[in-house]
């Protein structure tokens, strides 16, 4: 079979009766009897403040476990992984980029992100000049200046921390990308650029992107939008 059949075949993201409620609370905030997302789709989760984008985003990336049901990556049981087998995996295979961004303010930014190829399995790579070569392509990509590298992370602006965020989060190409929310502190011209750049490089790099936001403005730069109200089958109070 043609590999390209191959790759249409298998979803990127699959989710069956996937429940999760917080410790202590006997409340659903997630219930979500079956979703896919395609190989390479670019997708968009909106829903308002509280709907549960951020404990969805963290429940794909691996950092909650879900009370019950599977998530499966690329054919590949999240659920039933050990720690330590779910760390690796989503070095290797996802990029993450948190509301926070969440990188280390007293590392520079060069060392953020080689930390995140080196948690990636690629640890000789970095000496690489092909390492390097992408490295400053993704910086172009996301306009940042190479000079930046240098600069403790903690010293920057919040839309260049946001870009580095983004820059580590794609600097092992993975086959998926998970995005939370990170247009909010921009203003609307920088915030279409940054959408533009984030779409090509996925684009070429053949990511799947799962982008949650409650900004509606965002839908059109995506194949596919998805209201997590509409997704997640909660019980709500009747009115
Ligand atoms: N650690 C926690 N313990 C208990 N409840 C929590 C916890 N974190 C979030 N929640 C609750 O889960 C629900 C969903 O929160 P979540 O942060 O996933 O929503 P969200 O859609 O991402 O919101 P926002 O757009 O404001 O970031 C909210 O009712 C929230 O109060």
């Amino acid at each position: 079979m043609q590999q390209d059949n191959l790759a249409e075949l298998q979803s990127a993201v699959v989710l069956e009766q996937l429940r999760f409620a917080y410790d202590g609370t006997r409340t659903d905030i997630i219930n979500i009897p079956e979703w896919r997302l395609n190989m390479a789709e670019k997708c968009f989760v909106f829903g308002a403040s509280g709907t549960g984008k951020s404990t969805l985003m963290n429940l794909l990336s691996g950092v909650l476990k879900p009370t019950s049901g599977t998530i499966t990556l690329f054919d590949q049981e999240l659920t039933a992984m050990s720690a330590r087998q779910k760390d690796q995996f989503r070095a290797q295979h996802i990029g993450v980029v948190f509301q926070q961004f969440n990188l280390i303010p007293y590392l520079s930014v060069a060392e953020n992100i080689q930390l995140a190829a080196w948690f990636g399995g690629k640890p000789r790579l970095i000496q690489d000049e092909a390492f390097t070569q992408r490295l400053l392509g993704l910086l172009d990509a996301l306009k940042l200046k190479p000079e930046l590298l240098q600069r403790s992370s903690g010293e920057l602006s919040v839309g260049q921390q946001q870009r580095v965020a983004i820059a580590r989060a794609l600097i092992n190409e993975p086959e998926l990308l998970i995005v939370d929310e990170p247009t909010s502190s921009l203003d609307t011209h920088a915030r279409n650029s940054f959408m533009k750049h984030l779409m090509a490089i996925c684009s070429a790099q053949n990511s799947a992107l799962l982008f949650v936001s409650h900004d509606l403005s965002l839908q059109s730069h995506f194949d596919v939008a998805v209201d997590l109200a509409e997704l997640n089958q909660l019980e709500r109070a009747p009115s």
